[in-house]
């Protein structure tokens, strides 16, 4: 795993990471909001603006095209394999910069800064990069670890309360994939009330079981497919969301996609039914509704492109508890419908 630290002040360790570096040796990427963070953020080293990537937010801009903004700034710039990128932004933002310092000239450095609680407890950490692809999530990728990621939660005081959300459903996730204590802890906080402060203790929590899984199987041979739980799903109803001009946020899609792969966990694995139906109730509370039913084809359809799938069908990581795992699983179509009009 990558190295990481905790900080309440980033612009001080990014000072001493970069301390010995050349100017000419330092790039950025970062989105159109999170670019605002980076005059405070690089102003203890001796930063140059002209070297920033500003990529547009979202992602339907998560693509071959940004990707290719941001070699041609490291290549008209002279980058070197000992350049170092810093990803300053979101899941998408730290995707697209892992994946762009990852291939270009084969591998240079990489520094993550994550700026929203996706990012800070998710995507940031564990090396997958990517963009998407003929309409597929993250279909081109690489594994690629940061050298560093700087985790400061003062940037989630601003965060609107939907992009939280996003990013408290891949903790839901973690929850589900360790103990019932931190499960219900997550499932019964007060967002409104609960600071930056109070979520840290959390997103260490979540760090530390994503590393442990990452750790033991980096390159998702097999344990690493419990972090993907609620994606097969999930990643198909993002995709359709953006197909049909009503995104979600993929937070959200994985909220669905946890409900009905919970759903299929307890009928091929007899996971509880009373926790899978208060997670249910959770995400019915906080997430948005999304029509699935009348998309059933074009839902299946898209799981067909799982990276998981490794042969004809869908293959799920099923959960016969709270932390116990079964892998590749390869569920009826009937079956993933019922669990699909269940959500
Ligand atoms: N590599 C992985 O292991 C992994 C894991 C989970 C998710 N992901 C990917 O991450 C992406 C989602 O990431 P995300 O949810 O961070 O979305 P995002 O990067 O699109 O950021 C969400 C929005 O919040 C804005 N923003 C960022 N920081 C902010 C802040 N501090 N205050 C206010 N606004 C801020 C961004 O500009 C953007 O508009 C998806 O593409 C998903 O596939 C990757
Ligand atoms: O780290 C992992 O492994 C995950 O699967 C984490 C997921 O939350 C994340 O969304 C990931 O990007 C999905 O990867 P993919 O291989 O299904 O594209
Ligand atoms: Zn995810």
């Amino acid at each position: 795993m990558e190295s990481i630290i905790f900080t309440t002040d980033a612009s001080i360790v990014l000072a001493e990471l970069l301390g010995g570096i050349r100017h000419e040796n330092l790039f950025i990427v970062a989105d159109k909001h999170t670019v605002g963070f980076c005059d405070r953020l690089f102003e203890k080293v001796d930063w140059i603006p002209s070297h920033v990537t500003v990529l547009d937010c979202g992602e339907e801009y998560k693509s071959i095209e940004s990707v290719s903004r941001i070699w041609m700034m490291l290549s008209k710039r002279g980058a070197r394999r000992s350049s170092i990128l810093v990803c300053v932004g979101g899941g998408v933002v730290t995707d697209l910069g892992g994946f762009a310092a990852s291939t270009f000239k084969r591998g240079m450095r990489c520094i993550n800064v994550p700026t929203t609680l996706l990012a800070q407890v998710d995507a940031s950490l564990g090396g997958k990069t990517g963009f998407n692809f003929n309409g597929l999530k993250n279909e081109i990728g690489t594994f690629s670890i940061p050298e560093k990621v700087i985790i400061d939660v003062h940037f989630l005081s601003h965060l609107p309360v939907r992009e939280r959300m996003s990013g408290f459903a891949e903790m839901i996730k973690h929850g589900l994939l360790s103990d019932r204590e931190y499960l219900t802890r997550l499932l019964s906080l007060e967002y409104q009330e609960t600071s930056p402060e109070d979520f840290l203790e959390l997103i260490r929590r979540s760090v530390t079981i994503k590393g442990e899984i990452v750790s033991q199987d980096p390159r998702e041979q097999g344990l690493r497919k419990v972090l993907n739980f609620g994606h097969t799903i999930g990643h198909a109803i993002e995709s359709l969301s953006i197909m049909r001009g009503m995104a979600l946020l993929h937070g959200e899609a994985v909220a669905l996609g946890l409900v009905a792969e919970l759903y299929l966990s307890v009928k091929e694995k007899g996971f509880p039914e009373e926790i899978y139906r208060e997670v249910r109730n959770f995400v019915k509370r906080y997430y948005p509704n999304y029509p699935l039913m009348e998309h059933v084809d074009t839902l299946y359809e898209l799981m067909l492109h799982d990276k998981k799938n490794e042969r004809r069908g869908v293959n799920f990581t099923l959960l016969p508890g709270i932390g116990e795992f079964s892998l590749d699983n390869y569920c009826s179509k009937d079956l993933v419908v019922e669990a699909l009009s269940q959500v």
